[in-house]
């Protein structure tokens, strides 16, 4: 046996060989619980028993159907793919109190860029959102973070609209070199200028295309197309996507400082804000003319105001704009060099039916609990790992639970080390959805906090627990994912000495039996105990008559033990004695064990 791989909590994933190129169709999870983006507790014992004897899931007959609240305008088709599954709330032009009061009865939120979902929509949620989708590529409308932070997914529709933006881009380059919107509105003014409009041609001219993914690749193979000279600046675009389409990438300052026209596709984030700015622009080749169908952020406006009013840049074209809609006596929407459109890059008929059909999906997908491709704050795992390590996945919460339980004092939990057994090439088993059920069976039982798949490592992070995992080399057939999985906490006490391993932490470890949970390891102890009701862990002199005399206690309250192991060091010297019950023991049946003689200690856990 090796110890191998240790990784932290760390969101960057391994991905598995056989992640690559799945289909996403194995395991759906509706409303079940264990929905790695269920945002609800799991059901107390009482609900589950009663649920199980129906034949519907667990949370399908608190809310039969999901709701969603649509805050901006959406394609019909897409409305009509929600109703087949949800509760549809076309709410549009809502106000951010509006949208707060309504959020927590919604557990899907649709938006484009005209609706700001900030942290205060994701404090208001209450918990039950639990996807938000964006119509579109651009999230910098939606908090991310808070979204993480409370478990929320969001999915975004980046493909359907790229055509569209690029078809846009383009269009506003040649319209602008050839002044038509100018021409246009001098004629409708009753002018016919024909001098005053001399134009530039595209053909032979460099372009610098900044950022260089969907459509910004898009735009370059059309300005080639127009005869232009194409360079392109994407630090983490590939390579070979440039040299297919014969663009050559280079760095910033080359692409800045000697092009002709200049095209804008980058996101906006914190590195992208403002990126052209006073000393940008004076590094730019004087007559310059630039198009954004980005964002407008990327542009320090009053810096390209500058730029145009000082000649360095000729012309502009913007889509996008810092503040949507501009002020009313905007100087750069009036200038006479530059040409604006109201943030039309995604509006044709055929991407807006497209980005509502690829929202509508990725939503639903979401809600259902599975994986979409889409989602911009959730690990990447193809349904094939998801699939395959779900039955591992109780195991994963429950000795989380049962671990946290066993904790008495100490510092607090800081320092918590989880170890995989199996026989799988170590670059072949993503633990991330196993390690996020671990940190929601550590942190659910003593918090209000709900953890999931997507805010299980911000949660531990924010809590301070240090998780470490390692994946432990065996022998044996890869077929299965894992073996066994075993949690310690490190640095605390235990209310039950026994469960202290003898490296000195809390320790224990569960495997799959016959396809179902078992306790197979407290502290040092073997043990054997299907992972299901409450557990009684028992440490005793190993002696005739200790286990009939627990069984007899626990039957007169009727309770049913629905498995029993002892696992000892040696004949006649202690033994540990895990019992699994059904019903929770009274106090009374729980001080009768306890006081019982060669009985050394005991604990009751609830799973
Ligand atoms: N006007 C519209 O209606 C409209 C429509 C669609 C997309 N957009 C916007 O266009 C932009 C591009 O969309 P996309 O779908 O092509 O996105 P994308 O993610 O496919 O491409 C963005 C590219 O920018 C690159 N990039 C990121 N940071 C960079 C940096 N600091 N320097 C250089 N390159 C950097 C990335 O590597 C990526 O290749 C986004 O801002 C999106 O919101 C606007
Ligand atoms: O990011 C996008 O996809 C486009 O900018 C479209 O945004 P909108 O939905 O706000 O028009």
């Amino acid at each position: 046996m090796t110890a191998a791989a240790v990784t932290s909590c760390n969101p960057v994933l391994v991905q598995s060989r056989k992640q690559q190129g799945l289909p996403h169709s194995v395991v759906s999870w509706r409303f079940s619980p264990s929905s790695p983006f269920a945002t609800t507790r799991a059901p107390s014992r009482a609900t589950s028993r009663r649920a199980s004897r129906r034949p519907l899931r667990v949370a399908a007959f608190v809310n039969p159907k999901p709701t969603v609240l649509v805050t901006d305008n959406l394609g019909e088709a897409g409305i009509d793919l929600l109703k087949r599954y949800a509760n549809v709330d076309c709410s549009y032009d809502l106000s951010l109190e509006e949208l707060c009061a309504k959020i927590s009865l919604c557990d899907a939120l649709i938006v484009t860029g005209g609706t700001k979902v900030t942290r205060e929509v994701f404090e208001s949620s209450g918990g039950r959102l639990r996807v938000v989708g964006r119509v579109g590529v651009g999230i910098d409308n939606v908090d991310v973070a808070a979204a993480t932070e409370h478990g929320c997914l969001v999915v975004n529709a980046p493909t359907a609209d790229t055509v569209a933006a690029a078809e846009h881009g383009i269009a506003l380059l040649t319209s602008m070199a050839r002044k038509i919107a100018q021409a246009d509105a001098s004629m409708k003014a009753g002018k016919w200028q024909r001098s005053t409009f001399l134009g530039v041609s595209l053909l032979g001219k460099r372009l610098a295309v900044m950022g260089f993914g969907r459509v910004g690749s898009e735009v370059a193979r059309r300005a080639k197309g127009l005869g232009m000279n194409v360079i392109a600046h994407d630090p983490f675009a590939p390579l070979d996507r440039a040299r297919a389409i014969g663009v050559d990438m280079v760095s910033f300052d080359e692409a800045i400082a000697t092009t002709d026209f200049i095209s804008l596709h980058l996101p906006l984030t914190p590195a992208t804000s403002k990126m052209f700015n006073d000393v940008t622009f004076s590094r730019m080749k004087r007559g310059v003319r630039i198009v954004n169908v980005a964002r407008g952020g990327v542009i320090d406006e009053e810096a390209l105001l500058r730029a145009l009013e000082s000649g360095i840049v000729a012309q502009a074209a913007l889509d996008v704009f810092t503040e949507e809609p501009p002020p009313e006596e905007d100087k750069l929407v009036r200038h006479r060099n530059v040409t604006v459109t109201p943030h039309l890059g995604a509006s044709t008929m055929e991407a807006q039916e497209g980005v509502a059909i690829e929202i509508a999906e990725a939503v639903i997908e979401a809600l259902k609990g599975e994986l979409t491709a889409t989602a911009v704050n959730a690990p990447m795992l193809s349904m094939e790992v998801i699939s395959e390590l779900s039955p591992y996945v109780e195991i994963a919460e429950k000795l989380g639970r049962l671990a946290v339980q066993l904790v008495s004092g100490g510092t607090g939990i800081r320092s918590v080390r989880i170890y995989y057994g199996s026989a799988r090439e170590h670059d072949d088993l993503d633990t991330h959805y196993l390690r996020a059920m671990i940190i929601k069976g550590l942190v659910e039982p003593t918090s209000s906090v709900f953890v999931n798949l997507v805010n299980a490592d911000f949660v531990a992070k924010q809590r301070g627990l240090r998780l470490t995992e390692e994946k432990v080399s065996l022998d044996g057939s890869p077929e299965n994912p894992i073996e066994y999985i075993q949690v310690q906490i490190a640095n605390v006490e235990s209310k039950f000495a026994s469960a202290i391993s003898d490296s000195g932490e809390i320790s224990v470890e569960g495997r799959l039996k016959d396809g179902k949970p078992h306790l197979t390891k407290v502290g040092s102890f073997r043990v054997d105990v299907s992972l299901e009701g409450s557990l009684l862990l028992c440490r005793q002199v190993d002696k005739p008559g200790m286990i009939g005399k627990v069984g007899s206690i626990l039957g007169k309250e009727n309770v049913n033990i629905n498995y029993m192991s002892v696992g000892r060091i040696a004949p006649w010297k202690l033994a540990v004695m895990t019992i699994g019950v059904d019903e929770e023991p009274s106090r009374e049946a729980l001080r009768k064990i306890r006081e019982l003689q060669d009985v050394e200690e005991f604990v009751l856990l609830k799973l």
